[in-house]
């Protein structure tokens, strides 16, 4: 079975919290099953209040479990029964805030979790693990004299050093400015990667998310909707939600024809294998900014009712002739007014519809 080989497995997973009058329950987290690879980097990812850090502070064991099983390792630390201390898993921990000791400098706060070893070996295993965050010349700087993505390395390291079986990473960028988010997201990726460790992060960022993990899982009310590489996410969404939640998207009407494809306004797509769906009948078809393109040339015309500059290219949202309106990426030396028409063509291999 997959799962007798997965780092990290929960299994039906059922978290309540007591609700305010002290009566019902809140269900945070309902029947979740996920499995984390060795060396695998995986996200879940979904807006507040959905139960992601419900789920990470389970893994560390600081949640009883309502039903379901937690194991690290193929070792059970969690069940309705039983919850394996905080300390005695093997778990590293970054946090939004970083949560370094202020008091402390950038060696000392990665020497944090080495007590084990004697205060010469501490230091040398702190040193290696600030060289492999490239931060080796600021070990005697304390967390104020650091920058925000310098903090966060400081942490990453501080999580690390112990070698955990995993790590876990709560909105870890969400402090910083957003222009660095992605940036440090793409630098943890390789850090986590070169040291062949395995991390679970949290974030309500899809930019993030698609950045950092090989495996996102889209949650929303307790549950993980669908467990999925970025790409599959972004190409094969399971089900409207995840679609209308990763990228942006529009529905629009499509009939079924009798050849295995489906008309739209705009054009013909093949249906993908699978679909069995009656011809004839009316379905809601998936088109993203990017399935649109301008062609100066196509006798297809489209109406520019708003556009936003993103540097490389302009946002259109468009108007067709029957009214409904879509949106376009286009590279940005393709500058049209509002108001102005335009060729479009569709670019769609494949339809996504539920
Ligand atoms: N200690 C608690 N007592 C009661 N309800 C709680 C408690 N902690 C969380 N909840 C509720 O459980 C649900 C899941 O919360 P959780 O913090 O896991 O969500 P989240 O996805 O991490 O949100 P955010 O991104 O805002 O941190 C929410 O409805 C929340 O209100």
């Amino acid at each position: 079975m997959k799962s007798e080989h997965a780092l990290l497995s929960i299994k039906g997973l059922e978290i309540t919290y007591p609700s305010q009058d002290g009566n019902d329950k809140v269900i945070a987290v309902k029947n979740l099953n996920l499995d984390l690879m060795a060396g695998e980097i995986g996200c879940l990812l979904g807006s507040s209040g959905c139960g992601k850090s419900t789920v990470l502070r389970a893994i560390c064991g600081f949640e009883p479990l309502k039903s379901g099983e937690i194991y690290l390792r193929n070792k059970l630390v969690s069940s309705p029964s039983m919850t394996l201390p905080p300390g005695e898993r093997r778990i590293g921990m970054v946090f939004q805030d970083f949560a370094l000791f202020p008091h402390l400098n950038a060696l000392e706060n990665v020497s944090f979790g080495l007590q084990h070893l004697s205060s010469q070996q501490r230091t040398t295993v702190a040193m290696d693990w600030l060289s492999k965050v490239s931060l080796s010349d600021k070990a005697k700087a304390y967390p104020h004299e650091l920058s925000g993505g310098q903090q966060q390395r400081v942490s990453l390291a501080r999580a690390m050093a112990p070698e955990p079986d995993v790590i876990l990473l709560d909105e870890p960028f969400s402090s910083l400015d957003i222009e660095l988010r992605e940036r440090l997201a793409f630098e943890m990726r390789d850090i986590l990667k070169a040291n062949h460790i395995s991390a679970l992060l949290v974030t309500h960022d899809q930019t993030e998310a698609f950045a950092i993990a090989d495996k996102v899982g889209v949650m929303t009310n307790g549950k993980i909707l669908q467990w999925d590489a970025p790409y599959d996410l972004y190409h094969k969404p399971a089900t409207r939600y995840v679609a209308d939640f990763i990228g942006r998207g529009v529905f629009v009407k499509g009939t079924v024809l009798a050849d295995n494809r489906v008309k739209i306004e705009i054009g013909e797509i093949p249906l993908d294998q699978g679909h069995n769906i009656e011809i004839g009948k009316e379905i809601d078809v998936l088109i993203r900014a990017d399935d649109i393109q301008h062609d100066d040339h196509s006798p297809m015309q489209a109406e520019v009712v708003a556009k936003t500059f993103r540097g490389a290219d302009f946002l259109y949202t468009l108007k067709l002739q029957s009214g409904v309106e879509v949106l376009a990426l286009v590279p940005s030396h393709h500058n049209h007014e509002v108001g102005e028409k335009i060729g479009i063509t569709l670019a769609l291999d494949h339809v996504v519809t539920f």
